[in-house]
């Protein structure tokens, strides 16, 4: 058993620093004194890799063992941020490898600062992908995630001229230390081509796919550490490349191009991430990326299950496999060649273990986000899944016509194929069809789902669909992100909370009634808007004052996330000053943060209008400091970081129904933060934790909403009849805000004024009544912090712990951790 100070696992000082020194040697080969801030990190990073190894065993026994059923979550997206202080936490050896590597003359954070972070996906869907890897860990549950390994992950974004401007991601770019590169695991993925009937050598009529390209997947594997616990578990990215990179033969007449060309369109496939999130773009990379990575991941559970010494007719006791939306759906057919067409399985029996194999996941209502893949485009490229689709389907109507004799509506709203306007794939009713569990992210969406986009399938199959409320892993977004509270909290409760959290974190009450331990948790919060601010001088040049009021809005920019309602309440203030430079306001800082997809010309609008509001508002004289408008660029989970634990008022305003159930909103509250929010998504649940008089709510519900926009809904009407609307929408028409080009904003406007689809003018009163009592609140600090204790002590069961709870219990019927 390894000792405190075995330098290959030891957790000592001592240990660690020589392990340290060891990599600088023999991994990076340099003399110390030639090392580079890179180099020191990389060796670092060695150095805590060897530590993880240790838990490796645990978890191959635990796959390796027939009678333990393993996670495979499929996601196209891993956002897992950088590795190297999670790690640290995760492993227990933070302080000792701060005081090591000061041993060394350096800074732990200069370290951490050099890690490139992994930008493997767009935003809530990825990143609830990684806090469930850090949770099924902890919790001692054998996962296998499974995803593409981008070369170029969402792209950075820089604000030039108040616009977002995109940098391509080279994370890879100084190589990456957290990985494991595992070529013998390679396999091979087909597309394109055609299929044909033919004689097995038992002359049965079979059917084969005769492909047109066939490239290889390999896999990396980067292990994910428990918190305090000898485990791990496994993220496995696939990488693209030519079965043959190299065509020596057309090299050799000297046609150098060919000779490269299978490697160079065999690698596009894990090229690049799509950075859409919600609209759908139907392009054939797209597809094909989906198909590649579900392809090996199904490949591989069938080599670790038949590694097991287990027939294939048991492969669903091996496997529960999730399906984190419809981005990988596909598996369900393809699970079905593989089982009928590879292993010479009968239908009926592969389907039998397909439905028990497969849960999907749905984490969106919005319609332009739901796959809907073109028939001939599909066929195209996977003629035979379209056949078994086309089976797969023939069959469920067959079963919906039992059911529902004669209903030929339902069958054709239930069927899997589109017949309407161009033909299409429904990849949602795939994943519906087979998956024995369907789950939305939170009550209200999973409610709402029910009754709008997959109505039919809960009429057909209500058992089948079952809530998951998300969560956030409180390793990273606590302890990591804000070591102040953590140490607070420590010093209040002990640290069992942080992989207790539902039953602990509550033991904190009691302590918003005393006054020491308020001062205290204001310190702490002080301390991080101060460490925020500073950050935000570096990125911005903006100075802020840490003794206003930190409003922060940061997500992904959309309409319905209504960053521009939060722009129309900033306005609103300034006019408040204009027109009485003396008003008493509650100074305030708005913080807003969030890449628009490229292609979304709207949500890169918005990141124009707030950078330009901010311009002006930020050198009012009038003004005075009081209000402050900053735009934190390149908003990931690295800035997520620094973000979430300085905030004092949490943004959540989308329209009610819109956002399926939001994360953000949970690092804010677990941060201490306030929320401002409508009865959406988990904020449904936030408000009902932690107590109505503890929540700022505002703003429709998606009742009122569906039926204000039933009885027509007239936005014009709330413009002429609120002055201080009319004001406000006036003032950005005026192109006071836009001076250099008066009419930047009109689209926004009109887009308001004549369709409002989120209906940001029929909510605006109620938010500003709302946000002017938050101002009022705000001056009796006392208060504002006994209510700020009492939102983190009753956010115990937003931990993505008693998410993965629910998922073994309700979807995986998986006993974990034992
Ligand atoms: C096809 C393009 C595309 C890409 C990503 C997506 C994701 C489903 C979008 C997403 O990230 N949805 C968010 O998922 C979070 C985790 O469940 C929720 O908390 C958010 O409310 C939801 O918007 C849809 C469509």
């Amino acid at each position: 058993p390894a000792t405190e100070n075995d330098a290959r696992s030891g957790n000592s000082v001592a240990a660690i620093r020589k392990s340290i020194l060891d990599h600088i040697h023999f991994s990076q080969a340099r003399l110390p004194v030639m090392a580079t801030c890179n180099d020191w990190y990389v060796a670092l990073a060695y150095t805590v890799r060897d530590r993880m190894f240790g838990h490796w065993m645990n978890v191959v026994q635990a796959i390796a063992d027939p009678q333990r059923k393993i996670v495979g979550y499929l996601s196209a997206e891993f956002l897992m941020g950088p590795h190297l202080g999670n790690a640290l936490i995760n492993l227990g050896i933070h302080d000792n490898t701060r005081a090591a590597v000061a041993q060394l003359g350096l800074n732990l954070d200069d370290l951490l600062a050099q890690e490139e972070e992994p930008g493997l996906g767009n935003g809530g869907l990825g990143r609830l992908a990684a806090c469930y890897m850090d949770s099924l860990a902890t919790l001692g549950v054998p996962a296998l995630g499974y995803g593409i390994r981008y070369e170029f992950g969402i792209f950075s974004q820089e604000i030039r001229d108040g616009r977002q401007v995109e940098k391509t991601d080279k994370w890879l770019r100084l190589g990456n230390p957290w990985e494991i590169h595992r070529p013998e695991l390679s396999c091979t993925v087909n597309f394109g081509g055609r299929t044909e009937w033919f004689h097995d050598e038992r002359g049965r009529l079979r059917i084969r796919w005769i492909p047109n390209r066939v490239i290889k997947g390999v896999p990396y594997d980067t292990p994910i550490p428990a918190f305090r616990k000898d485990f791990i578990g496994i993220l496995r990215l696939w990488k693209s490349e030519a079965v043959e990179s190299f065509d020596f033969q057309a090299f050799n007449v000297g046609d150098y191009y060919k000779a490269v060309d299978e490697k160079v369109v065999s690698e596009t496939v894990s090229k690049v991430l799509y950075p859409n999130d919600e609209p759908e773009i139907g392009k054939t990379l797209r597809l094909a990326q989906q198909y590649f990575f579900v392809s090996c991941a199904l490949q591989d559970m069938i080599r670790v299950h038949l590694i097991r010494g287990k027939a294939l007719d048991t492969f669903h006791e091996s496997f529960a496999v999730q399906l984190n939306d419809t981005h990988p759906a596909i598996a369900v057919a393809e699970l079905m060649r593989l089982l009928v067409d590879e292993h010479d399985m009968d239908w009926c029996e592969a389907w039998t273990i397909t439905r028990n194999v497969f849960s999907y996941t749905n984490h969106t209502l919005l319609s332009e986000a739901l796959e809907k893949w073109p028939l001939p485009f599909f066929g195209h490229l996977l003629p035979r899944h379209l056949e078994i689709i086309y089976e797969i389907n023939h069959r469920f109507l067959e079963e919906v016509r039992r059911h529902a004799p004669g209903d030929d509506g339902l069958a054709s709203r239930l069927s899997i194929i589109d017949e309407g306007g161009q033909k299409s794939i429904r990849m949602a009713h795939l994943a519906s069809v087979a998956g024995h569990r369907i789950n939305g992210v939170a009550e209200l969406h999973t409610k709402l789902l029910s009754r709008t986009v997959l109505r039919d399938f809960h009429a057909i199959y209500p058992d089948r669909f079952v809530n998951v409320t998300n969560g956030v892993t409180p390793r990273r977004w606590m302890v990591l992100s804000n070591p102040k509270l953590a140490g607070l909290l420590e010093s209040a409760i002990g640290d069992r909370w942080i992989c207790r959290f539902e039953e602990e974190i509550e033991k904190i009450a009691p302590l918003a009634d005393d006054p020491a331990f308020r001062n205290h948790w204001r310190e702490v919060k002080r301390g991080n808007k101060a460490d925020l601010a500073g950050l935000i001088h570096e990125r911005t040049g903006n100075t802020v004052d840490p003794d206003t009021l930190f409003d922060v809005q940061v997500k992904r920019i959309h309409e319905y996330k209504r960053q521009h309602l939060n722009v129309l309440h900033i306005v609103t203030l300034y006019n408040r000053i204009r027109r009485n430079p003396n008003l008493d306001i509650t100074p305030r800082t708005f913080i807003f943060g969030g890449k628009a997809a490229p292609g979304y010309a709207m949500a890169k609008l918005i990141i124009k209008l707030i950078n330009d509001v901010g311009a002006v508002v930020n050198r009012d004289p009038d003004v005075a400091g009081r209000l402050k408008v900053v735009f934190f660029p390149n908003f990931n989970v690295k800035n997520g970081q620094m973000i979430y634990p300085a905030a004092e008022l949490s943004e959540q305003i989308s329209t009610a129904g819109k956002e399926a159930s939001g994360t953000g909103n949970m690092k804010f509250s677990m941060n201490g933060a306030l929320t401002i929010g409508t009865l959406d998504g988990a904020n449904v649940e936030i408000r009902e934790a932690v107590g109505p008089e503890n929540f700022f709510l505002f703003g429709l519900t998606v009742d009122q909403v569906n039926d204000l926009w039933g009885r027509g809904y007239n936005p014009r009407r709330y413009y002429e009849e609120n002055a201080q609307l009319r004001e406000a929408v006036d003032l950005l028409y005026s192109g006071h805000f836009s001076p250099d080009h008066q009419a930047r904003f009109v689209p926004l406007l009109d887009t308001l004024l004549n369709h409002d689809p989120y209906m940001l003018l029929a909510d605006y009163q109620a938010y500003i009544d709302c946000q002017d009592q938050i101002a009022a609140a705000y001056r009796d600090q006392e208060h504002w912090t006994r209510i700020s204790i009492l939102n983190v002590a009753r956010m115990g069961r937003f931990s993505s712990d008693r998410s993965i709870r629910e998922y073994c219990k309700d979807i995986w019927r998986i006993r974990q951790g034992v």
